[in-house]
């Protein structure tokens, strides 16, 4: 049996946890992305417990517990400071709907519990020695690279169809192939994502794009037809198939979303319904606008001092890392050091505000504003210096 030594400390400080539901006479285990995760050497960002205790069972045994999902099996308990979610062992059962157990049953022994996961190498469990349980040759697919679902494909994917995604997300970020059957029950079984909410596949899309082998995996997410039942995609296939032939991978949503936008070379007017669609937030989709905004104009002309100003720091790293993404040639370092050499880089580096005009007499509204804009626009050109007198002895002279 495999045995890990050497623990990384998230695993030590969820130890006596584990201990304390074993002396209670239970079986206690890590389980799924922790223990996968750990044998990868890769970051290890949270860890599920899996036990042979009832939700009410491990209520008892801890002071401090919260039912986040008690119908479930699952209580979160808070530990030294720490949140542990507790799972009891359990099978799922009556799939109507494609997306969630209609109803779980609590099982006796770990075995069952892990034949319901969804990929081998997320079916793997660690107890309190360090040992590694693997019921279906998870180790052999960690070694080898493999995401491979546990059992039969089609009814890991009719139990839940979101781990379709969950298959191209894993192959992005892991850097894994996709076993051969796995492949074939996605290709087979891809309309079922319809049934998933939108938010649970744009999580995974993201965590797909922003992954280091996003263009891989973006390949088999267009050959195994998931892209036709995902918001907006289907039959965009030959705009889309640009993704994977891109120099780079975005290592932001943002960024993503922009690229996205522009291989399905969607007219502005769209762009908000489709961020919508996706059902992201207002501030990314804002934030997504903004690059489009500045790439168009980049692509138009040689930007202003003045447009460099409104689109901002942000926006304009954003936008040249998205151009870089997309191959297109632009003068970036140039742009940056404009940038950076611009007398204010926000609005509010202005030495004048509202209130410094109104003291000088001029009335609130509109025309207040614009003298506002005036004046920025003449300090971001360099024409007028950026400090009051200045800008008082510019007015005075208007006058
Ligand atoms: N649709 C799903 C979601 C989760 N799981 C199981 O529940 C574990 C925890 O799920 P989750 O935290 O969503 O994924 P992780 O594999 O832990 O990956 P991450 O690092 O993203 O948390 C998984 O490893 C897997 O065993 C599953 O079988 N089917
Ligand atoms: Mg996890």
């Amino acid at each position: 049996m495999i045995k890990i030594d050497n623990l990384p400390n998230i695993f030590v400080k969820a130890m006596p946890v584990l201990q304390t539901l074993e002396n209670a006479g239970f079986e206690a285990y890590f389980v799924g992305g922790s223990v996968r995760d750990v044998l990868l050497h890769r970051h290890v960002h949270d860890v599920d417990i899996t036990t042979s205790a009832y939700p009410e069972e491990v209520k008892q045994l801890f002071d401090k517990s919260i039912d986040t999902g008690i119908k479930h099996g699952t209580v979160t308990v808070l530990y030294n400071n720490e949140s542990y979610e507790i799972t009891t062992f359990r099978t799922e059962s009556g799939y109507q709907d494609f997306r969630r157990p209609d109803h779980v049953t609590f099982v006796q022994n770990l075995d069952e519990d892990l034949k319901r996961r969804d990929f081998t190498i997320n079916a793997l469990a660690m107890n309190t020695k360090g040992e590694i349980v693997d019921l279906f040759n998870g180790l052999d697919d960690l070694e080898h690279h493999i995401i491979r679902a546990v059992g039969d494909p089609e009814t890991r994917f009719h139990e839940d169809a979101l781990r379709m995604m969950r298959a191209v997300r894993f192959m992005s970020q892991l850097e894994f192939k996709l076993e051969e059957k796995t492949r074939q029950a996605i290709k087979d079984n891809h309309q079922l994502l319809k049934k998933i909410s939108v938010e649970r596949i744009r999580e995974e899309f993201v965590k797909m794009g922003l992954g280091t082998n996003s263009r891989q995996a973006f390949q088999v997410f267009l050959d195994t037809q998931l892209s036709e039942d995902v918001p907006d995609f289907a039959g965009k296939k030959e705009l889309l198939s640009i993704y994977p032939k891109l120099q780079f991978s975005p290592t932001m949503e943002t960024n993503l979303w922009a690229l996205i936008i522009l291989l399905l070379k969607m007219p502005n007017e769209r762009i908000h319904g489709f961020m919508r669609d996706w059902k992201n937030s207002n501030a990314t989709t804002e934030k997504v606008e903004r690059i489009i905004n500045l790439f168009d104009l980049i692509s138009d002309h040689a930007p202003s001092d003045y447009e460099l100003f409104q689109a901002g720091e942000e926006t304009l790293v954003n936008t040249i890392d998205v151009a870089h993404i997309l191959g297109q040639p632009i003068a970036s370092e140039a742009l940056i050091d404009r940038y950076m050499a611009l007398p204010i880089k926000q609005p509010g580096e202005l030495a004048i505000d509202g209130r410094f005009l109104i003291q000088r007499g001029m009335r609130p509204g509109a025309q207040l504003g614009k003298t506002l804009n005036w004046i920025r626009a003449m300090v971001v050109a360099g024409e007028l210096e950026n400090n009051q007198e200045a800008i008082e002895d510019y007015l005075d002279n208007l006058k």
